[in-house]
């Protein structure tokens, strides 16, 4: 039997999102530390948050563009387990960041088309993960997070030699359908299981769960 999709529910902000989406089979929880986002947590907030998040289940903390003070501050106040790169980090900073702190790094990449894949390369030797996700419009104000897919085809047939994480615009309508042509073996979704922006609803998350496992 193939293994379980695993599922990280990004932009937890509440004890409850946090609770329900452990209920729901979670295998990471994400936190975003960018203040534009309405997803954004305080170090406080977060340290709180996964205080409550069991052993087995990934904690994870986005940030962009972050430099080297943000980064000590949130690793010594929240415990947590991977650090998500979701702004234009170059490679030489993933692999410093990396070594700086000692835990996994997952960096983001977004396509729109073929060209972008060869950026994504860049990153296969200094992140531990890559999050193939959607490009951002060029006015968004949030580098991820907006529920914009891109076309799984270009991602038809690739095989990389690190784990990777499919993102961007997953529902739960969708998602069995981006894993048949991608062959994830990861999802990561935000605004698709939320009822309004930063949001997290349980059904949809549970729904989202079950989805993957028809996959
Ligand atoms: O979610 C945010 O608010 C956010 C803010 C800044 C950078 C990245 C952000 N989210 C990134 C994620 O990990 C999302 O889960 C991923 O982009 C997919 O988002 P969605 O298309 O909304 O499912």
């Amino acid at each position: 039997m193939p293994d379980a999709v695993k599922v990280k529910f990004c932009g937890l902000a509440t004890g409850q999102a946090v609770a329900d989406a452990v209920q729901s089979g979670a295998d990471y929880v994400g936190f975003v530390f960018f203040p534009p986002s309405p997803r954004n947590v305080t170090l406080e907030q977060a340290a709180a948050l996964a205080s409550n998040v069991p052993a087995g289940v990934t904690k994870v903390a986005l940030t962009v563009d972050a430099d080297d003070s943000a980064l000590d501050a949130l690793i010594a106040q929240v415990a947590i387990d991977m650090l998500q790169l979701h702004g234009h980090e170059s490679p030489a900073r993933v692999a410093e960041i990396r070594a700086l702190y000692g835990i996994p790094v997952m960096k983001a990449v977004g396509l729109a088309d073929r060209a972008d894949l060869d950026n994504l390369e860049a990153y296969l030797t200094v992140a531990d993960q890559i999050l193939v996700d959607a490009k951002p419009p060029k006015d968004a104000v949030l580098p991820g997070g907006n529920g914009l897919s891109f076309d799984w085809r270009l991602l038809q047939g690739r095989q990389w030699p690190c784990p990777w994480m499919l993102a961007g615009g997953l529902t739960p309508q969708n998602v069995s359908e981006a894993i048949r042509l991608t062959g994830a073996g990861q999802v990561d979704v935000s605004s698709g299981v939320e009822r309004a922006p930063g949001e997290k609803d349980a059904a949809l998350m549970s729904a989202f769960i079950q989805a993957t496992k028809t996959a």
